[in-house]
């Protein structure tokens, strides 16, 4: 059974430009699937509809069974804790340690109270410093966030989308401003997350041969439309051609 499908999804953030036109796709539980295609895809705005952080013009999301789109404020904070967000720029805390950083992730099932005095358990304590030893950073879990690699701090935002007990990842671009030994340990992460969790990842990734290493499913977006979905196997040259040439054509052009 699908975890997530989207229907006929349209996001236009002003009225003279379609962003995203028709989308349809579903994504099963357990599924690794990334999102491929040229800068201003999309690919962000797709991700930002389904946790509602974008709100869609037209279409329907249903997340676990849920209408994501008729969800009123209460509804949306609860079903948000279910959806893991990890971001490119990781969106941490810098001055704040490790350890409260990833119980950040815990605010969606607190008071808000709560939260700003950081009230955790000793049972979301222990679940932090379980996720910091499983990324392999909790000899860290003290130091400020400022002080960790890039590398580091997105283990620390993975862990923070983890503690939540999420259904479903969204990642956005995650390995966009890492190296490539940094990006593959991310990119193991996630898959084993994935694999071992059975938590269902969606990615959006910039570098096809990293989608098709590790991806079940492949969404390849071009200019607000899918222009392919299948395997890694079924992603041929003219495929990804495809996906990409409007941006190869422009850079012909220009
Ligand atoms: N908040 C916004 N207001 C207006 N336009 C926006 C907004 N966010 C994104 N856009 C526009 O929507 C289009 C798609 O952007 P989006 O960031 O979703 O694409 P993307 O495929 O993720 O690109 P990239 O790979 O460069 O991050 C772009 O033309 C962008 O300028």
């Amino acid at each position: 059974m699908s975890l997530l499908q989207v229907e006929g999804l349209d996001k236009s953030y002003t009225a003279d430009k379609r962003i995203l036109k028709n989308i349809n796709f579903d994504i099963k539980a357990g599924e690794f699937v990334s999102v491929i295609g040229p800068s201003g895809a999309g690919k962000s705005t797709l991700l930002r509809c389904i946790n509602r952080m974008v709100e869609f013009n037209e279409g329907k999301i249903t997340f676990n069974q849920h209408d994501v789109g008729s969800l009123n404020k209460k509804e949306l904070r609860q079903l948000r804790t279910n959806i893991g967000m990890v971001f490119q720029h990781y969106n941490l805390v810098p001055r704040l340690t490790v350890i409260e950083n990833v119980l950040h992730g815990r605010f969606g099932y607190k008071t808000t109270l709560q939260g700003l005095l950081g009230r955790y358990t000793e049972e979301e304590k222990d679940r932090a410093f379980y996720l910091l030893e499983k990324l392999g950073i909790h000899e860290h879990a003290y130091k400020r966030c400022d002080q960790l690699s890039g590398g580091q701090q997105q283990r620390v935002g993975i862990c923070r989308a983890l503690i939540q007990e999420p259904k479903l990842v969204l990642c956005d671009e995650p390995i966009a401003s890492l190296d490539p030994s940094s990006s593959k340990i991310i990119m193991d992460h996630l898959k084993s997350i994935s694999a071992e969790m059975g938590i269902t990842c969606l990615v959006n990734l910039h570098q096809v041969e990293v989608a098709q290493t590790y991806s079940d499913r492949i969404i390849g977006l071009n200019n607000g439309e899918i222009v392919f979905s299948g395997t890694r196997s079924e992603l041929s040259a003219d495929q990804i051609n495809n996906i990409y040439g409007t941006e190869t054509k422009d850079l012909i052009m220009a």
